[in-house]
């Protein structure tokens, strides 16, 4: 489902990163760890599509999305790619449910209709935010926003879900149930799950842990 070849990206201030081969393949569940500041961010933004590699191909769904032209590329992130920010990146002004609802509104051409709707709706009754839809994130605990970011990355049931820290900054019990609404989820549709984690205690719980030393190293 996510296929990497030969990946390198390099910003301007210096950092660079190479990846010769990372596969995961559909219904799997895979974490990575790495110390700080070893690109694993870098590492999900190039495989989303949100940022594009010097040189390299990723392949999400049988698409080589690297090689697409901004507009292209946007939709098919849209399309195949739901995305679980390190701090949220949740909308201050928007409810818990127009924050669900946001992938379809940022000109990606998905059709922001009664079926998205219901869906965003029943995510967030699953996550135990039934009566909490028309909160804004400000009126929400760390736990709630945690769990209506994660419900905005699966409302569009995308093949491939990227996870950046989803877990952080939560206590022992919200991690472990933030794990089980991605895992479930994840396995009603099928997806492909790339987690980057800190949380040492969850990695059994994954199909596979890539530990970003061995990915093929940063130069
Ligand atoms: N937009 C940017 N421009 C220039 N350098 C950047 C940019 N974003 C990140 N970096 C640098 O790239 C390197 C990798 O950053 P990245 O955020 O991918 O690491 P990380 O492994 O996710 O770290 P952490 O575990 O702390 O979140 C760091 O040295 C960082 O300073």
């Amino acid at each position: 489902m996510i296929e990497i070849r030969d990946l390198r990206f390099a910003y301007g201030s210096g950092f660079a990163l190479s990846v010769p081969v990372l596969d995961v393949a559909a219904r799997e569940r895979v974490a990575v760890v790495g110390p700080s500041g070893a690109g694993k961010t870098t590492l999900l933004n190039l495989v989303s599509g949100i940022a594009v590699p010097d040189a390299g191909r990723v392949t999400l769904d049988g698409r080589a999305i690297s090689a697409l032209p901004d507009r292209a590329r946007r939709a098919a992130r849209a399309a195949s790619v739901g995305f679980v920010f390190q701090e949220f990146a949740l909308v201050d002004y928007l409810s818990a449910e127009e924050n669900v609802l946001y992938p379809y509104r940022v000109g990606t051409g998905l059709a922001l209709d009664k079926e998205a709707r219901a869906r965003a709706r029943a995510l967030l009754a699953e996550f135990g935010l039934g009566e909490k839809t028309r909160r804004r994130p400000a009126q929400l605990s760390q736990g709630e926003r945690q769990r209506v970011a994660i419900a905005r990355a699966l409302v569009t049931r995308p093949k491939v879900i990227l996870a950046d820290e989803a877990t952080g900054n939560l206590d022992p019990a919200n991690k472990a149930a933030a794990l089980d609404l991605l895992f479930a989820q994840a396995a009603e549709t099928g997806a492909a799950l790339l987690c980057v984690t800190h949380d040492h205690e969850l990695l059994p719980r994954f199909d596979r842990v890539i530990d970003f030393a061995d990915l093929g190293g940063t130069a």
